[in-house]
């Protein structure tokens, strides 16, 4: 069952209007911090296109020898019984197993789990509160993604005699309403594997409108519940936002992304704004040598591409597009390759502005190949290494102090790496009588500072989250901090005196 702390009814209203359909508000002022919701989820699903063990969501391609209809991989043995139950009832030929088996059929498996929740007495108010949430079935109708759940769902359910089987029955607008309900309303959860995903539908949690400029922020726990806290000091009444897509990327990517799978073109501040906040995320550098430092942006209005200094300085939409692409192709060929990134951001100089959200891709891949090269003591790695990694991440992290003010883990992870860096290098000079023992207290000092403010934005994080984890070894490297400034004054005293 899908518990709901109470804080969500204590400090959140949930109201209506014609743009946002249901959103939430704050009932009360909330401290940054504030957690405003716990939940476990309705349903927990593999993303389309995978098929996934139904109790341990490892990918397979083996099913459940007892229902025969959802997926269980050969080092599980069972599933829901009260699913696997009533699927066994079913009654179905080998033929029809062998559609709703077809190997490019995976969305049967989050169809039914859907449908499966109105079968039993238990479940089905979660499957009535599922069905008041928004599945935009107007706006998806005949798109490529209707097309897909058609063939891939909706097809192999009633040609395999399932949907006509099922308490109530289902039809095409039933079907494409739930699955339309998973992609508008699911959470991203991380799967068994590193860096695969599985999806999860929470009730509340789903509630929250989306901005780019979010006061809300969500973290999922090992056991699949949803954390949702405020991310800054919020007033009564104020709407509470969270952020459906990645702050990191440009303006046109947010709402394309926005539009195509959430279906709503986003009016925040940030998407308002052509330079992005001043952040220049998505700006051109103007070529024209008569106004140098004039950056080209998009247009709000018209969309065209124009100089801020000189509107008759433009470039076409299809040039912006073409060269986007091919920076983009480019940036996947050269990941792992820190020379040939550090040549691509070289080159892109010329055309995209510092900050530009495809700059700031190749920056934090060569920052993450410089962790790498820094950990590995067998390279001893030197000065210049460790200076380069500190630029890019002060560079990444101005950008973020904008777009991601008050509470951040995107911002508490770079200064993290930021502190880590620094206390690096500062010992090394140490180490290599570059540096005074007094210098070194000084820039140790800084360090913790920064690690002071990156641990208080990762402590509202939950402890069995990797972000949590992390916050528990911080506080740990911050003790040792602490106790290796102190013996270093101590001595730099005693020398004194
Ligand atoms: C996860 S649901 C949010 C809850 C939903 N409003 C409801 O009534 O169930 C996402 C949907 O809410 C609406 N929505 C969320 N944020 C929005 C925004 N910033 N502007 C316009 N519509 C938004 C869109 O219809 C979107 O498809």
């Amino acid at each position: 069952m899908a518990a709901v702390t109470d804080d969500f009814v204590k400090k959140c209203e949930v109201k209506q209007n014609d743009t946002l359909g249901r959103f939430v508000v704050a009932r009360c002022n909330l401290r940054a911090g504030e957690t405003l919701l716990l939940e476990s989820p309705i349903v927990v699903l593999p993303q389309m296109g995978d098929r996934r063990c139904s109790k341990c969501f490892k990918l397979t391609e083996s099913f459940c020898r007892k229902c025969r209809l959802l997926a269980l991989c050969e080092d599980c043995e069972d599933h829901d019984v009260r699913n696997c139950q009533r699927l066994s009832e079913l009654e179905l030929s080998e033929d029809q197993l062998a559609v709703l088996q077809g190997k490019e059929h995976t969305e049967v498996q989050a169809a039914l789990k859907c449908l499966l929740l109105r079968e039993h007495q238990e479940t089905q108010p979660l499957y009535e509160e599922m069905t008041q949430m928004e599945a935009q079935l107007a706006a998806r109708k005949g798109t490529d993604i209707w097309k897909k759940y058609q063939e891939h769902a909706l097809a192999p359910l009633e040609n395999g005699g399932v949907l006509k089987q099922l308490r109530g029955g289902a039809d095409e607008e039933l079907v494409q309403g739930l699955l339309g309900i998973l992609d508008i309303n699911a959470f991203e959860i991380r799967a068994p594997e590193p860096g695969g995903s599985i999806r999860g539908l929470y009730r509340r949690a789903a509630l929250f409108p989306h901005s780019c400029m979010p006061n809300l922020q969500t973290a999922i726990d090992d056991e699949r519940r949803i954390k949702v806290f405020s991310n800054r000091f919020i007033a009564a009444g104020e709407i509470l936002y969270n952020c459906y897509t990645n702050v990191l990327l440009g303006t046109e990517e947010r709402r394309q992304i926005l539009r195509e799978g959430k279906c709503f073109d986003c009016t925040c501040p940030r998407c308002q704004d052509p330079t992005e906040l001043g952040t220049h995320m998505s700006s051109f550098i103007c070529s024209h040598c008569s106004c140098r430092g004039g950056y080209i942006v998009r247009q709000r209005e018209t969309g065209t591409w124009q100089c801020l200094l000189n509107p008759e300085h433009s470039l076409k939409q299809e040039f912006v597009s073409n060269m986007l692409e091919r920076a983009k192709e480019e940036i996947f060929h050269a990941r792992d390759d820190i020379y040939r990134l550090e040549l691509l951001l070289a080159k892109l100089t010329r055309l995209l502005h510092g900050n530009h959200f495809l700059m700031l891709d190749i920056k934090q891949n060569i920052a993450s190949i410089l962790r790498q090269i820094l950990q590995n003591i067998t390279h001893r790695p030197n000065k210049k290494v460790y200076e380069r990694k500190i630029r890019l991440c002060q560079e990444i992290l101005l950008v973020l102090k904008v777009i991601a003010p008050g509470v951040s883990r995107l911002k508490a992870i770079a200064l993290y790496e930021l502190a880590n860096t620094q206390a690096e290098l500062t010992r090394k000079l140490f180490n290599e009588k570059e540096q005074s023992s007094r210098d070194l207290v000084v820039e140790l000092e800084q360090v913790e500072v920064m690690l002071r403010e990156s641990l208080r934005m990762l402590l509202f994080e939950p402890l069995a989250t990797p972000e949590g984890q992390l916050s528990r070894t911080m506080l740990r490297e911050l003790k040792e901090l602490q106790d290796d400034i102190k013996t270093l004054q101590e001595s730099n005293d005693a020398v004194r005196n």
